[in-house]
């Protein structure tokens, strides 16, 4: 049914059926159009222009659909200005144009919609209801309201129309969908957009969120650098200050410290690395690190070296007794080094057991030459590294201990002691630590010792290198070359006497801040604390256990019992507890088959035990007990001589035949490897089995062959003085060990009665309780 329409043209405006939307009326022609549908109360068509700019539109310049519309209400404002609120009620097409002026009119053919229940529609309709109510949400400017409209409409053509209104699509494109009728298609169309639509807002809402994200990690980390900034002025860190004041610093102890050209261009070359790092990166801290040890190194801080050797006399009689030999000794080393300072001196090795005054001696050389002291050990040390350092890449990296000591000597020529040389570490994985102290020592090399952390040459030449070691045999071979040894055998019992009375007792009197007038330590009490409390080479124990009489002392006077405490041995059982050492040798030696032997042990000497007994059996020898293979061959070469002459030996033949015999050495920890217990292994099996004890007050040591010689052995020093300590008076020795008599200290030799053994039936004649052998008759 066609009809003529007033129209009005729109220049950007698509009003849809359903839809209540004002409108400004600016152009004479709509104007006209408007007054006329007002007066005459007719209904006014909507068409959109084809081209937004054309002012006055023909016919032509207008889209052929448009929008019937109720006009709701009709306005002019004051200005002058006219609105319309027009209500969209149903498409139309245009069939011919009656007039254009004074206002366009059209006959126009209605397009009523048609609403259907097809299925496919009803899904389109519900996808397209769930797609807008996703957009809606996402659109920041879309009434709430709409939402509801939404869902509660129930046309699939008043939806599409309802979203084509509010989507943010051209008018053009809003004109499109107005002149699509048929409804599949419409709600495709209007989907398509709202997808679109739809991508658009999520891709928008997201980049949203990380701008927003980005700007507050931004936010953030800004407002923690002013918090940070504000503590550490707080805490007078003031960053950019102390930072200049640090470098600042840096350069001035880098002109001070007096370092080598090249450890100075190095410093200075990190320095400047140092400027440009911040503050708070590990590279700075390390630089940092490496600079703070450049410059405190005593690169050319010299001590004086004021060799007096009267002086040096004197400071050696006043921290040590005895020692003469020792003494003179190191008196001719100084001299040497005083009237050729330039001379390479050798490097000295003090060898002896533990707490004999090898670091003492170290330190009273460097009190007479007027150098400071430091010492590092090298007890175990197996990597390179611990001597030279670890290079800088490394994590927390360090320099050796060489150069950690020289930069606490502060000096570059300090008096340096090598503790436990003997207890290096074997070149391994981790570099042979043998080698890098050859280079520290090797006066060809040592003016150019590169630490692997400084990376620089640093000048050792200057240092007088000493090292101690407990035993000779365990130094590697190229570094005891190197060195000058100098033997410190241990003391004997009157000489630890009067070493604790001269030095240790004032020490430790002083150690418990005691006074001399309060404590007295009886000569008798000393020797019943060297003789049964201790059996030591050295005076290590000596000490500590005179440190437990002063604090026993300093508490009775603490406590105001007593004003002077008196110590005889009588009171050192209560003090120090049973003798430890009281006639072990008495006690044991009380049965035939038990001998003391003399052995020789890193410590210093010591007694030891050799067992045996005899079981029912056939002859064969057990052995039991850490044995070496040594040992072992001694014993059974012990017990063919015996089986060989047994009558001999005062030994029935027959008692091999029916016995067993078992050979123990039950004392622990000394190692019991070596040929001398020959003799006492002899002495042991012909006590048993001729069933005569052995005198409790002989120990004894020697190889023996297996024709019956005693042959000689080493450690006749240390072997001497053990038995002292154990309180045994005779000795027995190799007669071709007479020549090392010398080397046992005078008072000892006096002390103990030699015998000298050519053969192995001398030591049966003195050992054996009752000697009533008849040499003839067993011959
Ligand atoms: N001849 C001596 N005169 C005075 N004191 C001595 C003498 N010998 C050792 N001493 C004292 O004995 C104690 C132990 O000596 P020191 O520490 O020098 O032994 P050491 O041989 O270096 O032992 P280690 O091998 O265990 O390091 C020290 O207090 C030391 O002064």
């Amino acid at each position: 049914m066609n009809e003529s329409l007033i129209l009005i043209p729109m220049r950007d405006v698509v009003l849809f059926p359903g839809m209540a939307i004002p409108i400004t009326i600016g152009r004479e022609q709509s104007l006209a159009a408007a007054q006329e549908a007002v007066k005459s109360g007719r209904k006014i068509g909507l068409v959109l222009q084809k081209q937004a700019e054309t002012n006055t539109p023909e016919g032509h310049h207008l889209h052929s659909m448009g929008t019937i519309a109720n006009i709701l209400r009709y306005v002019t404002t004051s200005s002058g200005t006219h609105h319309l609120v027009v209500q969209g009620e149903e498409r139309f097409r245009i069939v011919n144009y009656v007039q254009d002026q004074p206002y366009l009119e059209a006959n126009v053919e209605i397009i009523p919609e048609v609403e259907t229940d097809d299925a496919d529609i009803k899904a389109r309709m519900r996808h397209l209801q769930e797609k807008a109510i996703e957009t809606v949400q996402l659109l920041p400017q879309a009434p709430p309201e709409v939402v509801s409209a939404i869902q509660s409409i129930e046309y699939a053509g008043a939806l599409a129309d309802l979203i084509s209104n509010f989507l943010d699509i051209s008018p053009q494109e809003k004109q499109a969908i107005l002149e699509t009728t048929a409804l599949r298609e419409r709600l495709d169309k209007v989907a398509e957009h709202v997808r679109h639509q739809l991508e658009v807002l999520k891709l928008t809402r997201e980049i949203d969120q990380q701008t927003q994200q980005s700007m507050d990690a931004r936010q953030r980390e800004f407002m923690l650098r002013e918090r940070l900034k504000a503590i550490k002025k707080e805490l007078g860190e003031d960053d950019d200050d102390s930072n200049q004041a640090e470098i600042d610093e840096l350069k001035q102890a880098i002109a001070d410290a007096n370092m080598s050209d090249e450890a100075a261009e190095q410093a200075r070359k990190e320095l400047k690395r140092l400027q440009k790092m911040p503050e708070a990166s590990g590279e700075y801290s390390m630089i940092r690190t490496y600079l703070d040890w450049l410059t405190n190194l005593p690169w050319n801080v010299l001590a004086t070296e004021n060799i007096d050797i009267a002086k040096a006399r004197e400071v050696l009689d006043e921290d040590h007794y005895g020692l003469e030999k020792i003494k003179k000794r190191i008196l001719e080393y100084l001299a040497v080094r005083k009237l050729n300072p330039q001379g390479r001196s050798p490097i000295l090795c003090f060898v002896g057991p533990p707490g004999v005054g090898k670091t003492s001696l170290g330190k009273s050389i460097a009190r007479s030459l007027g150098l400071p002291f430091v010492r590092t050990s090298l007890g175990g040390v197996h990597d390179e590294a611990e001597i030279r350092g670890h290079r800088r890449t490394y994590m927390g990296a360090l320099p050796g201990n060489v150069i950690q000591e020289l930069r606490k000597a502060k000096h570059r020529n300090p008096v340096f002691m090598l503790d436990e040389i003997d207890k290096l570490g074997g070149g391994g994985y981790h570099g042979d630590p043998a080698a890098a102290l050859l280079e520290v020592l090797d006066p060809a090399q040592n003016e150019t010792f590169r630490d692997n952390y400084l990376a620089l040459p640093f000048d050792l030449s200057k240092v007088v290198f000493i090292a101690t070691a407990n035993v000779l045999d365990a130094i590697p071979g190229p570094l005891r070359d190197r060195m000058e040894v100098i033997s410190l055998p241990g003391y004997t019992e009157d000489e630890k006497v009067e070493i604790a009375k001269r030095y240790l007792l004032s020490r430790q009197l002083e150690a418990h801040g005691l006074k001399p007038e309060q404590v007295h330590v009886n000569e008798a009490a000393l020797h019943s604390i060297v003789a049964d409390y201790t059996r030591e080479a050295g005076c290590r124990n000596l000490e500590r256990e005179l440190a437990a009489v002063m604090r026993n002392a300093a508490i009775q006077i603490a406590e105001s019992k007593t004003e002077r405490v008196a110590i005889t041995p009588a009171e050192l059982p209560d003090i120090l507890g049973a003798q430890r050492f009281e006639s072990e040798v008495a006690m044991r030696t009380s049965v035939p088959g038990v001998a003391t032997g003399l052995a020789w042990t890193p410590v210093g000497g010591d007694i030891l035990f050799i067992e045996t007994t005899k079981m029912p059996g056939n002859g064969k020898l057990i052995i039991t007990g850490q044995l070496g293979d040594v040992m072992k061959e001694s014993a059974q070469a012990a017990l063919s001589l015996i089986k060989s002459q047994a009558r001999r030996f005062g030994v029935d033949p027959q008692v091999f035949e029916k016995h067993d015999i078992h050979l123990h050495v039950p004392a622990g920890a000394i190692p019991k490897d070596g040929p001398s217990a020959g003799v006492s292994i002899f002495t042991s099996l012909v006590s048993l089995l001729s069933e005569r004890k052995v005198r409790s007050d002989v120990a004894m040591t020697g190889e023996i062959s297996l024709r019956g010689l005693v042959l000689p052995i080493g450690g006749v020093k240390e072997k001497c003085l053990a038995a002292l300590r154990a309180g045994i008076h005779t000795v027995m020795l190799p007669a071709r060990n007479r020549k090392d008599l010398e080397d046992v200290p005078e008072n000892a030799r006096k002390q103990l009665n030699f015998v000298w053994l050519e053969r192995v039936e001398d030591a049966i004649s003195v050992a054996l309780e009752i000697a009533e052998l008849d040499m003839q008759t067993a011959a």
